[in-house]
């Protein structure tokens, strides 16, 4: 079995390339990373380090690497033969790959190749939604052809990943427990398992709300305010438990609705907020700030981890006062480097925080929320130009 898999990075190859190297697939990658790609295409095979067991070495044979810009056709002939196509490029690059993507897929229907699952593994409410919308906005294929040709699942994604140089190659190193969920519904064969390893689900949104609400709202947000305290390493933040529990409480508040929502007992929403903190807590690792932060556009979004969390605790009638708080943080994240903090404040400058919150969240001035982000925002810029 082949699959062909967009973005050769920590997930793709820690996470997504080790289930389906589990399964038995042969992996072509695709990436702009040349050096990465040279690399694998010279080895054929790179390693995964799990952190909890020593850093065990596992071997991911059988691997090859394309480059979607000086080989686009090889590339849609990957996808014509494929077995299955995944992504893990993150969800701001799904623009970047639309035409490579599309234009295999146009290439495989015209062929009369059958149907194939295209499975994007990204952080991101409903990714496949979000895939499917950029593949349609190339104007390679329409919408009744893409349907004809690909079944486009969403996932919820969770898995410890870093990179780590290691007996002079670059490797991952790996946490041994993990979590991928896919939409069963919208797979070619509802009943047909293509990753294993992976949990199938006609429920996703329960998943994907507890993994991208609860870890990763207060995973971010964390992050957010540690800046603000002036760490770069989040496991340092970790090592204050004052910092912890401020965390586990944000966590709390988003797991509130989702318990209310999904039906989770709350001992159950409890356990797992104290298993990712434990998670990332673990002794050896250290992941920068930055990285947790990164693209804070993307996550200040409506339909992302923070603003979703305050919104559905506000319909919910449940407390969410420390989430607005993390969102404060994330409009005086300010990294170099990082674009999309840089043109958060840019407009900020440009056009105050009052317009900056309704203009990144959609939160719309004179609700009680708008106004405790905006008086957490005032609150913390005292206290950094003191
Ligand atoms: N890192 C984590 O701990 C983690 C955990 C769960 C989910 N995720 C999600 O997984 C996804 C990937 O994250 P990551 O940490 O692996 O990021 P990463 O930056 O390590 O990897 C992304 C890869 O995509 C490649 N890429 C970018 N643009 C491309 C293009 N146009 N064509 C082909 N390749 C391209 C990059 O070169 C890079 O190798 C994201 O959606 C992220 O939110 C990450
Ligand atoms: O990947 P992002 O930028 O959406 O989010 C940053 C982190 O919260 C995220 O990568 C987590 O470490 C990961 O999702 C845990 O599974």
């Amino acid at each position: 079995m082949r699959a062909v898999h967009f973005g050769a990075g920590k997930i793709g190859r820690g996470f997504i390339a080790d289930l389906l190297h589990n399964t038995g697939y042969e992996i072509t990658f695709v990436d702009v990373n040349e050096k990465l790609n040279a690399e694998m295409n010279q080895y054929h095979n790179y390693y995964l380090y799990v952190i909890q067991e020593d850093y065990r070495r596992k071997e991911i044979d059988k691997v090859s690497a394309l480059s979607p810009i000086t080989q686009p056709e090889e590339v849609s002939k990957a996808i014509v033969d494929a077995d299955l196509v995944t992504t893990a490029v993150i969800a701001d690059n799904f623009p970047k790959i639309a035409n490579n993507l599309a234009a295999g897929l146009k290439a495989r229907l015209d062929a009369g190749k059958e149907r194939v699952n295209v499975i994007p593994c990204e952080n991101a409410f409903y990714c496949g939604v979000m895939l499917k919308n950029e593949l349609l906005k190339t104007g390679l294929l329409t919408e009744e052809e893409l349907e004809k040709i690909a079944g486009i699942p969403s996932t919820a994604v969770d898995r410890m990943v870093f990179a780590a140089e290691r007996d002079g190659r670059d490797g991952i190193d790996v946490g041994n427990t993990y979590e991928l969920v896919i939409e069963k519904n919208q797979l070619v064969d509802p009943d047909a398992q293509p990753i294993k390893g992976a949990e199938y689900t006609g429920n996703l949104d329960k998943y994907l709300e507890r993994k991208l609400c609860v870890v990763n709202g207060g995973h971010t947000m964390s992050a957010y305010i540690a800046r603000l305290m002036g760490y770069d390493i989040i496991q340092d933040y970790f090592k204050v438990p004052e910092n912890t529990k401020l965390t586990r409480d944000i966590m709390l508040q988003a797991g509130a609705f989702i318990e209310k929502k999904h039906g989770f007992a709350h001992e159950e929403m409890a356990d797992y907020i104290d298993a990712t903190i434990g998670r990332w807590s673990t002794p050896g690792v250290k992941d920068t700030i930055e990285r947790i932060a990164k693209a804070p556009i993307r996550k200040l979004d409506p339909e992302d981890r923070m603003v979703k969390s305050a919104i559905e605790c506000e319909k919910y009638g449940l407390a969410n006062d420390l989430i607005l708080k993390g969102i404060a943080a994330a409009f005086l994240y300010d990294v170099e480097g990082d674009e999309q903090a840089a043109e958060i404040k840019a407009y900020v400058e440009e056009n105050g925080i009052e317009k900056a919150v309704t203009h990144y969240t959609g939160i719309e001035s004179g609700s009680h929320i708008y106004e405790e982000i905006l008086n957490a925002y005032n609150e913390y810029k005292a206290k950094k130009s003191n």
